[in-house]
């Protein structure tokens, strides 16, 4: 319980959230002092309206007009301020925890977007989609909780300091009672804590099989494996459901138990006070309805404290999320820093590289120069490290010895994020975002025109189809493309990466998703492109290419002369 409120504290936002609680307490003290000043108000009001012979007047009731219409008057103005006090309470206390939610949702974004590629990698995306999904929002829940306990408490503590000058004896037992109720109910809120983190658990499963499956559709279609994914969530939903009857069960049984608990000690509390103590009619009446109210209030603290301990380890878990990507950020680059150019090349000098934990070194010293202006070709068999060989040029990666020199400056993680500026990259299925040609392209180059859009697409040799389109740039080409053909979809990534006009790019395996012709066709096309910029192609049919400038093959972690490894292979 107390790592969660650590949790909540780190996740606060800023000093304007500090500023918006210190406001928020000073309202919660004006609440519960206008409820305690309205009800210690009755007790004169009762006696002038003659329920009991009047006694002397004593303390700061002696301060108080005697009459009935100045006293109704300012029994009056009380609870208009109360009620006044309560709404601007409850506005604050929506504020602050929607704030409170909207900037840790922003703050999570914001930690995945700038987390470093290798810390990206090693996690789930369907986990992501939990901690927006459910997650915080059942932090949201624990807040608004916990922004509104201090006002139940201020205003339970002025009943109590009323019904203490009523009745000392009586309010002592009510506490007593109160503690001995929170007492015998603490195992309530371990078993509510428990299932808490049972839905937590329960409600990752669920967002894992919604993922998974979503980014499957097309596969789950095509293997006619619709049931098994149907049956996957049913059960892991039923699981989520589980947990959450149970917690509602908990709770219903609570209420149950406190309903009854409550109405026996109230109906005990006023016999005693009418019966034994025989206190004066005012005083009893007073007495009755503050503790008519004071009895369910202690109720409603115990509920409400166990709904909060059942979402309050997700405070543990959000912040858990975000810190770690917030530990594992890229270093920022400034937002104006020119992009790195090169004049000269690019080169690996005895670059090593593994991915950690038992996974064997995948590259073994890695000397590679890329010349500007140069096309070259890099094959070799599955799981041999060229994906890794790219992504350590984009600056994705790190190497574990060994640099990569950039006109002999060496990248480092510090200039990466402004590197990749100068980077473009594609992979075997271009990922288009379901938005028209123009948006996909814009998105690498924000502000293009649309003269330069029209450029880029004839370079990649997509200047017929645009032409045939009806909407032309305008075309939305669906849900990842799917409105496109897989070549166009190819060729419309391969538009929007030379779009940015980018001084190396990395290609890997660009066409190999598509037959033979298409993929033969892509590949002329980014043969065309040697001289306009630096190219390293990713391919498994590097005779495809027609003269690179180099031909070099990876085997057993090393380089090696492409043309050597493949005739040897062939
Ligand atoms: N995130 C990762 N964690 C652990 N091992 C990885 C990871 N990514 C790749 N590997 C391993 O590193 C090796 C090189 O992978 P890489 O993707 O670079 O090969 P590749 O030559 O591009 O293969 P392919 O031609 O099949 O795409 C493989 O053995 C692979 O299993």
């Amino acid at each position: 319980m107390l790592a969660d409120l650590k949790a909540a504290w780190r996740l606060r936002s800023g000093q304007a959230g500090v500023r918006r609680l210190a406001l928020l307490t000073l309202l919660v003290m004006l609440a519960g002092a206008t409820d305690g000043i309205g009800l210690a108000l009755l007790v004169p009001l009762l006696n002038s309206l003659g329920a009991t012979e009047a006694g002397p007047a004593a303390g700061l009731y002696a301060l108080l007009p005697r009459s009935l219409p100045a006293l109704l008057l300012l029994f009056l103005a009380v609870v208009l301020l109360r009620a006044l006090v309560s709404r601007a309470r409850q506005i604050a206390t929506a504020e602050l925890s929607f704030d409170f939610a909207v900037a840790l949702r922003v703050r999570a974004y914001a930690a995945i977007a700038h987390a470093s590629w290798s810390h990206l990698r090693r996690q789930r995306a369907a986990d992501f989609h939990a901690l927006f999904s459910t997650e915080i929002d059942r932090v949201e829940y624990a807040t608004h909780l916990l922004l509104d306990t201090p006002a139940r408490l201020s205003i339970l503590a002025a009943h109590f300091v009323v019904a203490f000058a009523i009745a000392p004896g009586f309010t002592a037992l009510a506490l007593a009672f109160g503690a001995a109720l929170a007492w015998l109910m603490r195992h309530r809120l371990t078993e509510s804590r428990r299932l808490g983190e049972l839905s937590s658990q329960a409600n990752l499963r669920v967002s894992r099989e919604i993922t998974e499956f979503l980014q499957a559709l097309k596969l789950t279609k095509a293997y006619g494996a619709e049931t098994q994914h149907v049956a996957a969530f049913e059960a892991a939903a039923r699981g989520a459901e589980g947990a959450d009857l149970a917690a509602a069960r908990l709770q219903a049984n609570t209420r149950l138990l406190l309903d009854c608990v409550v109405a026996v000690a109230l109906a005990g509390f006023l016999w005693l006070a009418a019966v034994w103590a025989k206190l004066p009619l005012a005083d009893l009446l007073v007495l009755i309805l503050v503790f008519q109210r004071l009895l369910p209030m202690l109720q409603s603290v115990q509920e409400l404290s166990q709904q909060f301990v059942h979402a309050s380890p997700a405070y543990r878990s959000v912040a858990a999320a975000i810190e770690a990507c917030e530990a594992a950020a890229d270093p920022a680059a400034a937002p104006d820093a020119p992009p790195i150019a090169f004049e000269r090349e690019i080169s690996l000098e005895d670059v090593r590289f593994g991915y950690g934990g038992d996974h064997p070194e995948v590259l073994r010293g890695i000397d590679l120069s890329l010349p500007a202006g140069s096309l070259t070709v890099l094959s070799g068999a599955s799981g041999a490290g060229k994906s890794t060989i790219l992504d350590l040029l984009a600056g994705l990666l790190a190497p574990q010895s060994g640099r990569i020199l950039i006109d002999g400056r060496e990248l480092t993680p510090e200039i990466a994020p402004a590197w990749r500026r100068s980077v473009g990259t594609m992979a075997q299925e271009a990922f288009l975002f379901h938005a028209s040609i123009r948006e996909n392209l814009a998105w690498s180059s924000p502000g293009a025109s649309d003269e330069a859009m029209l450029e880029a697409l004839r370079l990649a040799g997509l200047s017929g189809l645009i032409a045939a389109l009806p909407q032309g740039l305008d075309t939305v080409v669906g849900d990842r493309g799917a409105s496109l053909s897989g070549g166009e979809r190819q060729r419309l990534a391969l538009a929007r990466l030379l779009l940015r006009a980018p001084r190396l790019i990395l290609l890997d395996e660009p066409a190999s998703a598509l037959d033979a012709d298409n993929e033969e066709r892509i590949l002329e096309t980014i043969a065309g492109l040697r001289g306009r910029c630096t190219i390293l192609l990713v391919t498994h049919r590097p005779h495809a290419i027609a003269a690179p400038d180099r031909h070099v093959a990876l085997a057993g972690g090393r380089l090696v002369d492409g043309e050597l490894l493949d005739g040897r292979l062939g």
